[in-house]
């Protein structure tokens, strides 16, 4: 065993272990994240987020971004499988790297991701106010099905790096507790998917519960979020540039797709304790 430096820290309560490991020395196995996600015998987390340098991991995303991101977020679930990318976890990362490391948080930070170089701002230029990610451009790629206990729903398919089913309901409480991983076509979702119940509340707001693919159910999703806006948007005809309020069981996120089909969403990021761990 050998310690480690960890980080703890929520975005809307979808809640992460950060490890920092700046030289690339740290490399996660999937045993060790499940432990250290472990809400009994570990530290407790949704995810694992391994802040690394871009220059000092041979992780084929991190390699690519050289030259335009400094930092890689090395993602993995509970469960330890690996994930594409996550947005509720970035902006903690950002928050981290703005208390942490040398970044100012007046300039735009772009982070590495397994999905693409995700650039995060912060509020007024302060490290302690909400954070920004620029999502990139959502993919709606048609009409699939879910199916919770002995229901079923249409839903649609949309991929924000990572993928997605949207599914509007009539009542969140329909589905009662997503203890299991939903139905989904695994030859639409080779390899699993993120699963979002969705109400509406008013013009340009809704409200959702998450089944996170490699973590359960969870109080948050920002990838899921961003997702629903895509599909509510689509369905409400809404004007590109339009925000929409999504409320999830943790808190509430704000999220705009712009008219230049990127997906902008704006939440807070807060830090909550560090230490060391045996790993
Ligand atoms: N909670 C995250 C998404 C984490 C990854 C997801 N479970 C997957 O496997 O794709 C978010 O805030 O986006």
């Amino acid at each position: 065993m050998s310690e480690y430096s960890f980080v703890k820290g929520h975005g809307t309560e979808n809640d992460f272990v950060l490890v920092p490991d700046a030289q690339g020395r740290h490399e996660l196995t999937p045993e060790q994240v499940v432990r250290l996600c472990d809400r009994r015998a570990g530290i407790g987390a949704d995810g694992v987020i391994r802040v690394v340098r871009t220059d000092a991991t041979d992780d084929p995303a991190a390699v690519a971004a050289r030259g335009e991101a400094t930092w890689f977020m090395d993602y993995r679930n509970a469960d330890g499988s690996v994930s594409e990318m996550c947005g509720n976890g970035i902006r903690v990362l950002g928050r981290f790297l703005a208390t942490h490391a040398d970044v100012d948080p007046r300039d735009p930070l772009p982070v590495a991701t397994r999905g693409g170089v995700k650039v995060l701002t912060f509020a007024d230029g302060r490290h302690d106010g909400d954070v920004t990610v620029d999502m990139g451009t959502p993919e709606l790629l048609g009409d699939t099905e879910i199916g919770i206990g002995e229901r079923s729903w249409p839903a649609v398919h949309v991929s924000m790096g990572n993928p997605h089913a949207v599914a509007f309901v009539d009542d969140l409480a329909d589905a009662g507790p997503l203890t299991e991983a939903p139905r989904h076509d695994a030859a639409t979702y080779p390899d699993g998917v993120n699963v979002e119940l969705v109400v509406r509340r008013g013009e340009h707001h809704v409200a959702m519960r998450v089944h996170e693919r490699g973590s359960g159910e969870t109080r948050s999703c920002g990838t899921g979020a961003c997702a629903v806006v895509v599909a509510a948007a689509r369905a409400d005809e809404a004007p590109r540039g339009t925000a929409y309020a999504v409320d999830l069981p943790g808190g509430t996120l704000s999220i705009t797709w712009t008219e230049d089909d990127r997906v902008l969403m704006t939440g807070p990021a807060v830090l909550v304790a560090e230490g060391l761990t045996a790993l």
